[in-house]
C-alpha cells in the first residue's frame, strides 16, 4: 500500500470509547486500509458550537492504496455505520471521521479538501498528530506543528484522557 494518510477522529455522543473501538475495527477490516499507528486519546472542549459535550479525539496514521476520495468514502461509510446523526454543522455526533493529510499532496475536489481546510486552527488535531508524527509538516504550511500550536489559543481545551502505552493501536481499548 503505497499512500499514507492522517485521518481525525471525532465523538461527543453515545459511549465514546466504545465507537472509537468499532471504528478502529472497522477500518482495520479493510483489505484496502492498514492501520499503522494511533495517538493517545484526548477530551476536548468543543469548538465552533459549543452547547455540546466533550468529545474524544484522536489522530490516526494509515497506509492505504485507495485513492483519496475512495478513502473518504471508506470513511463515511463507518460514520453511517456507526450511526452517525448530525442536526447543526459543528454540532454533536457519534463519529466523526475527517481525511487530515493525503501522502504529501494538495487535493481540492468537490467533496474533498486535503489538506483538511480547518485543521491548522484546531488544537484537538494538532496535539495528537504531534504525538504521532511530530516531524511531519502540512503541505504549503512551512512551519512545524509547534509553531502552529504556539498559534493556537484554545490548547487548555485538549485534555489527556487515555494514554496509549503499548504498540499496536488497539492497546488503547485494553483494560
Ligand atoms: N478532508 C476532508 N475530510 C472529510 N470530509 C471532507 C474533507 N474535505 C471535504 N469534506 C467534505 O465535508 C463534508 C462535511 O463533512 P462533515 O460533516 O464531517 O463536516 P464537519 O465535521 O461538520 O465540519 P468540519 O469539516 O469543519 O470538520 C463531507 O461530506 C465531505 O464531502
Ligand atoms: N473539540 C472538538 N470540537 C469539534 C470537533 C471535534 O472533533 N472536537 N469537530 C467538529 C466538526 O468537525 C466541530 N468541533
Amino acid at each position: 500500500m503505497r499512500n499514507i494518510a492522517y485521518l481525525s477522529i471525532g465523538s461527543n455522543l453515545g459511549d465514546r470509547l466504545e465507537t472509537f473501538r468499532k471504528a478502529f475495527q472497522l477500518l482495520s477490516e479493510s483489505p484496502h486500509i492498514k492501520l499503522v499507528s494511533c495517538s493517545s486519546l484526548y477530551e476536548t472542549d468543543p469548538i465552533g458550537y459549543e452547547d455540546q459535550d466533550c468529545f474524544l479525539n484522536a489522530v490516526l496514521k494509515v497506509k492505504t492504496d485507495l485513492e483519496a476520495e475512495q478513502l473518504l468514502h471508506a470513511c463515511m461509510k463507518i460514520e453511517q455505520d456507526l450511526g452517525r446523526k448530525r442536526e447543526i454543522r459543528w454540532g454533536p455526533r457519534t463519529l466523526d471521521l475527517d481525511i487530515l493529510l493525503y501522502n504529501h499532496e494538495n487535493i481540492e475536489t468537490e467533496i474533498l479538501s486535503v489538506p483538511h481546510p480547518r485543521m491548522h486552527e484546531r488544537a484537538f488535531v494538532i496535539v495528537p498528530l504531534m504525538e504521532v508524527d511530530p516531524d511531519i509538516s502540512l503541505p504549503q504550511m512551512h512551519a512545524p506543528l509547534s509553531d502552529l500550536l504556539e498559534q493556537i489559543s484554545d490548547k487548555e481545551g485538549v485534555r489527556l484522557w487515555k494514554v496509549k502505552n503499548g504498540e499496536g493501536v488497539f492497546a488503547l481499548f485494553e483494560s
